[in-house]
């Protein structure tokens, strides 16, 4: 078939389908106000479904694949959108949701008359592809057809990747796009692996673990709908900016109502308003303005209090206080009646040992209560005096048997290890620094436990950034562990926190519950820039995995030297800018400075010089896109079309901040220059241009 009678067909088939679509959405009417309560959970239903059906109106579906399964005749055009849609009379399907099994298919696919297969929930399905079709719809409108497989054609002729090429030389704004039309395998399988996994992903930067992770949600959502809730459900990041730069995908997803937070906005509710951490800016400066050795990243509280060892002494230390929390003393609220000591701690023993601590407390104090009711007799109990004496004694005792917030247990028992002061007013929330947030949740949970409901599934996005207590603290919250842990370890620049390999944290959990991943292609930037960087990853401590590029040419990467002062340094930034705001591809621009303060004095300069840039602070909501002066430390998880670093000179960058300036560098999709007064960073050395 030529080129063009392909779109004609197609042309026609998209025609029919949005018709369909939209006599669909416009069947469904206004909402319900009512107040008729099944009126309204059906009317929620079908909002939902109006909101799914607006979506497919726009973008009906991206691929086809014609499948003929094995003992049928002929092979069936499959359509593969965002939302699977029925035709509404015969109610058969026009649309197949790209989570349903059979879309797997399309994912895996990669050419050849060989059989194929996949799982249905029936079991293996095989049969044989015809052919294999990329399609671009945008705003209803047939855009792109491309093959990537036909059957009988020359295939070497067909362009697999050109479809994947197009979209990610695309110019990208603030905000994370799905890219549901062109998953890759290696993707896939992590999006389709089964629930109940703790899923690790060691991703190379760009190679799309934040975006897999957010499909994977999308994918448990739809696979096991009657077990699995986006209410159930949460999503860590390491901020609220970064959350805010995600916060697209998902509603483009169909999906809703999924909470998304950070580990240290989670634990303060976790502990009930009894504390407030310190702010982010302040914990980032200590470890980010100002060098620091080995030495203080290795004994840093955080790595120290985060470890296996160090849980293990918190354990100890509750069982500890469990043990003396019973006094010894006998329980007397009227003369002659008397429990003992050893009693009341067979009673507390009989308490569910899965209970908090404190909810057990609790409960013994309550049946003591009670026993004292009995044992005084309806009699005693109606006279006032005797009633009032025996609840003095009774809250005498009670007062005895200690309660204690979390932030007060860890100040009582580890002395030199809390790091806050408690606040001065009961009713003043505690302020805590960060690394002592997982400690005390840790501790809250063990002493008072929360009424939430478990999570059916956790998303931990940056997870190189996390302690084995931290994970540890949230898989607590689970019946069963299922989630999805992704980050990469060349990027871990908080190392004075996170781990150093995954084991540390995979070993929380049997062998048989886990699962491992590594993705090794980068997406997000040009084969230049990518190679660029694999060099600053050759010249970090231990075996440096490169990443791969997905073939992608760009202009080469540019190492400038520069006359030294803060005139030179803003001149050639705003000549930068001003060049790269004029091409039309490049519409997210960032100038990346190693501190904070650094930051701050480029962005007055190029004030001075007239020139217009957002500067991106720590503890900053949203980031709004334009050209922006980012901290090279916040730019961690962010991508733009390109990428200025402002000081790549020896100062800033030393052998020790590969990490650092590795991470600054995959920042950059299409443009990546780097400018240095004086000596440049050794980390770039051969590739300066000296
Ligand atoms: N299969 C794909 N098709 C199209 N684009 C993709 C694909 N996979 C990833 N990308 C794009 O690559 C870029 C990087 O993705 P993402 O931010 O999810 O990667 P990451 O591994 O989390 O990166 P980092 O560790 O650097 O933060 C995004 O622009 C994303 O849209």
């Amino acid at each position: 078939m030529s080129v063009s009678a392909k779109h004609q067909e197609e042309v026609r088939k998209l025609e029919r389908v949005r018709g369909e679509i939209i006599a669909q959405r416009e069947a469904i009417g206004a909402p319900y106000t009512g107040k008729d309560v099944t009126e309204q959970v059906l009317d929620d239903l079908r909002q939902q479904k109006k909101k799914r059906l607006e979506i497919a109106e726009r973008e009906p579906y991206f691929g086809r694949l014609d499948f003929r399964e094995d003992g049928h005749a002929a092979a069936m055009p499959l359509y593969i959108g965002k939302t699977g849609v029925g035709e509404e009379e015969s109610q058969k399907p026009l649309v197949i949701d790209w989570r349903a099994p059979i879309s797997s298919l399309f994912y895996s696919f990669t050419g050849g008359d060989a059989a194929v297969s996949y799982d249905s929930p029936d079991g293996i399905v095989n049969g044989r592809v015809f052919l294999k079709r990329n399609l671009l719809v945008r705003d209803g409108e047939l855009q792109r057809v491309v093959d990537s497989y036909e059957e009988g054609q020359d295939n070497a002729a067909l362009t697999t990747d050109e479809f994947l090429l197009h979209r990610l030389g695309e110019s990208k704004d603030n905000k994370l796009k799905d890219i549901v039309s062109t998953i890759q395998q290696e993707q896939d399988a992590i999006i389709r692996t089964e629930k109940n996994k703790a899923v690790f992903i060691q991703g190379v930067a760009g190679s799309g673990k934040t975006t897999v992770a957010l499909h994977r949600l999308a994918y448990l959502l739809y696979r096991y709908k009657d077990r699995v809730r986006a209410e159930r459900m949460m999503i860590l990041a390491p901020s609220r900016m970064f959350l805010d730069y995600i916060s697209g995908v998902l509603p483009e997803l169909g999906v809703g109502d999924i909470r998304q937070t950070t580990f240290e906005e989670w634990a303060v509710e976790l502990l009930e308003g009894t504390v407030v951490q310190e702010s982010h800016a302040a914990a980032l400066e200590r470890w980010f303005e100002r060098k620091t050795t080995r030495e203080e990243r290795e004994g840093a509280p955080g790595r120290i209090k985060g470890s296996v060892a160090y849980a293990q002494k918190l354990r100890e230390s509750l069982a500890g206080f469990e043990e003396s929390l019973i006094p010894d003393e006998e329980f007397s609220p009227y003369p002659g009646i008397k429990l003992s000591a050893v009693q009341i701690r067979a009673w507390f023993r009989e308490e569910p040992a899965e209970e908090p601590i404190m909810k057990r407390r609790e409960r013994l104090l309550n049946r003591l209560k009670r026993w004292m009711e009995i044992q005084l007799g309806r009699g005693r109990w109606g006279d006032k005096t005797i009633k009032a004496a025996a609840t003095a004694k009774w809250k005498s005792y009670s007062n005895k048997v200690p309660s204690l917030t979390a932030a007060e247990f860890y100040r009582l028992r580890f002395p030199g290890d809390a790091a806050y002061k408690p606040s001065a007013s009961k009713r003043k929330p505690t302020v805590v620094p960060r690394e002592d947030l997982p400690v005390l949740a840790f501790l809250h949970l063990r002493l008072y436990g929360t009424p939430e409901p478990a999570y059916d599934h956790i998303v931990i996005d940056e997870a190189q950034d996390y302690s084995p207590l931290q994970l540890s603290v949230l898989a607590n919250r689970q019946r069963l562990p299922s989630l999805t842990v992704l980050g990469d370890l060349q990027q871990g620049i908080h190392d004075y926190a996170g781990i150093r390999s995954w084991k540390e944290l995979a070993d929380l959990f049997p062998e048989s519950d886990t699962a491992y991943y590594e993705l090794d292609r980068s997406y997000r930037s040009t084969t230049e820039i990518i190679e660029f960087a694999n060099r600053i990853l050759a010249g970090m401590e231990g075996e440096a995995k490169p990443a791969v590029p997905v073939f992608r040419s760009g202009e080469p990467v540019e190492c400038v030297p520069l006359a030294k002062g803060p005139a030179a340094l803003a001149a050639e930034t705003a000549r930068t800018i001003r060049a790269w705001s004029g091409e039309p591809g490049l519409s997210t621009i960032a100038v990346l400075c190693r501190t904070a303060d650094g930051s701050k004095r480029l962005h007055a300069e190029l004030k001075k010089l007239g020139t217009e840039a957002s500067l991106l602070q720590a503890d900053q909501q949203a980031y709004s896109g334009g050209v922006t002066i980012v901290p090279a430390y916040l730019s961690k998880g962010l991508e733009f079309d390109a990428v200025l670093i402002a000081d790549a000179d020896e100062l800033s960058y030393g052998p020790e901040d590969a990490k650092l300036l590795y991470v600054a560098c995959t920042r950059a999709l299409h443009r990546l220059k780097l400018l240095f007064q004086g000596e440049p960073s050794p980390l770039i050395g051969e590739n300066s241009g000296r």
